[in-house]
């Protein structure tokens, strides 16, 4: 029988437990506290807990951890790439970025991704399964453990859709930003989609104040469809319905992701389109060269061409940011690290077999 992910429980599931287990329900609040407060690393650093109530959990329950197999920390800045063993074995990826006004870190949300967008690394072997809340809580416990210091700000943007994933995401918000716990606030956090637009609207229902990022990288659905496979599925005109709807029930500003690549939706008639298509909108965008990816032939747009377009979108009221690189030397596309580390493991299990 499997063990109860005990770190992927809400206070209250916590308490029906506890009861199941003859307890008090009062121990679930000092348990919470040491899971997500105090980022407890075994059932045995809960000091205030009887001795025979730890063997208890320990038999029932699973407090996971990630393991890192792989730490790259950039010479020029903060930055921090890691791979992380899930208990099952797989890979996944996180980053750790450090900004003036604080740490920022990117989680994946699911292992590999079903939604198949050409220029994404993360994409190319499929979808493996989704992250458990407690695997996306983990990737940043695991980070602030390693750096020693807390992070203020969270985008999910690894790999993986995370509204393909859409209760645990949820349930993920729910603790990452309880008082009992971190206590991130919701503002403080980003969640990136590629435009699943029924989720879209599920999630403007729960009122949450989390930006929400959608990944449009095309002003037309005919260049989107070429693009991203999820285009044939739902078109840019549902999709700002659906962003409407989130900004008619959160208040919240809407930022769009455009990933430029060269010769294909970087010019001049391209940021025409786009401007027509975000006019009067409140709204963001976020350029950023696409990072090319050996498997696939898109290249990237070149720095005079990206300013002309970020200028040619600014001149005509649409707030436009160059996304800035961090961590430079040791930058690979998104999905990239995992890649490499699985491949790695793969070839040392293969030269161990023969
Ligand atoms: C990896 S996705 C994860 C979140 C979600 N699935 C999405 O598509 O928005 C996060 C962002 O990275 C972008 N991205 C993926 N591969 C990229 C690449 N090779 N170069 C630049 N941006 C990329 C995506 O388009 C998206 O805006
Ligand atoms: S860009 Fe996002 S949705 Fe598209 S394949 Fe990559 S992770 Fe999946």
């Amino acid at each position: 029988m499997s063990r109860t992910d005990i770190k992927s429980m809400s206070e209250e599931e916590l308490k029906e437990l506890l009861l199941s287990m003859g307890e008090k329900s009062f121990r679930a609040a000092q348990i919470f506290s040491w899971i997500h407060e105090k980022k407890a690393e075994t059932f045995d650093d809960m000091t205030n807990l009887s001795r025979a109530l730890r063997e208890k959990l320990k038999e029932e329950c699973e407090l996971i951890r990630l393991n890192a197999v792989e730490i790259q920390k950039s010479r020029l800045d903060g930055t921090r790439k890691y791979a992380f063993a899930l208990p099952d074995g797989n890979i996944i990826e996180s980053v750790w970025m450090e900004y003036k006004h604080g740490n920022s870190v990117c989680i994946s949300s699911q292992v590999g991704c079903r939604m198949g967008c050409r220029f994404c690394a993360s994409t190319l072997d499929g979808l493996e399964r989704n992250l458990r809340p407690s695997e996306m809580l983990e990737q940043i416990y695991e980070m602030e453990r390693d750096t020693g210091q807390r992070v203020s700000n969270i985008v999910v943007m690894g790999t993986g859709e995370p509204l393909d994933n859409l209760s645990n995401l949820l349930r993920f918000l729910e603790l990452i930003t309880s008082e009992k716990g971190s206590n991130i606030s919701q503002r403080n956090i980003t969640v990136s989609t590629c435009g699943l637009v029924p989720k879209i609207r599920e999630l403007a229902a729960k009122k949450l104040q989390i930006t929400l990022a959608i990944s449009l990288h095309a002003p037309n659905d005919e260049l989107r469809r070429t693009m991203m496979p999820i285009a044939k599925s739902y078109s840019i005109h549902e999709i700002m319905d659906a962003c409407d709807e989130y900004f008619a029930a959160t208040g919240r500003r809407i930022s769009f992701e455009y990933s430029l690549v060269r010769g294909v939706n970087d010019g001049e008639a391209e940021a025409r389109q786009l401007i027509a298509l975000l006019k009067g909108r409140n709204c963001h965008v976020n350029l950023i060269p696409v990072n090319p990816i050996k498997e696939r032939d898109y290249k990237e747009t070149l720095g005079q061409q990206v300013e002309k377009f970020q200028k040619q979108l600014e001149k005509n009221g649409i707030n436009a940011t160059i996304r800035r690189k961090l961590g430079t030397d040791i930058d690979s596309a998104c999905g990239q690290l995992r890649r490499r580390v699985r491949q790695e493991e793969n070839r040392k299990e293969a030269e161990s077999n023969g």
